[in-house]
């Protein structure tokens, strides 16, 4: 579940999450979703329950919130690109907006 994702794996693990909105940061090997709210209350209850799933999974975003705006940015430290728990969060918040 932790191991970096082969470039077998992913393909079918990550094309889901681009036919949302996510794409590869261009900097890193690195999932990034902006997410857009009606206002700030809204992105602060997403945040909210993301961030409920993420310690539960032990597993957590790099994130920043302007007003209605969250940018979330996916990648597995501990292996130093994308793993499974990258597309699970990612389908997870998708789910809770
Ligand atoms: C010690 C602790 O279990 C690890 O640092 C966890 C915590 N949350 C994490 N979150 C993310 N995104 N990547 C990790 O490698 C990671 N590792």
């Amino acid at each position: 579940m932790t191991e970096k994702l082969s470039e077998e794996t992913r393909g079918p693990l990550l094309k889901p999450l681009f036919a949302t909105g996510w794409e590869m940061d261009g900097a890193r090997d690195a999932l990034r979703k902006t997410f857009q709210f009606s206002d700030f209350v809204d992105a602060f209850a997403f945040m909210t329950k993301s961030a409920i799933w993420a310690e539960k999974w032990n597993h957590h975003p790099e994130w920043s919130n302007t007003y209605n705006r969250v940018t979330v940015v996916l990648t597995t430290h501990d292996v130093g690109g994308i793993s499974a728990l990258d597309a699970k969060l990612a389908r997870k918040m998708d789910g809770l907006v």
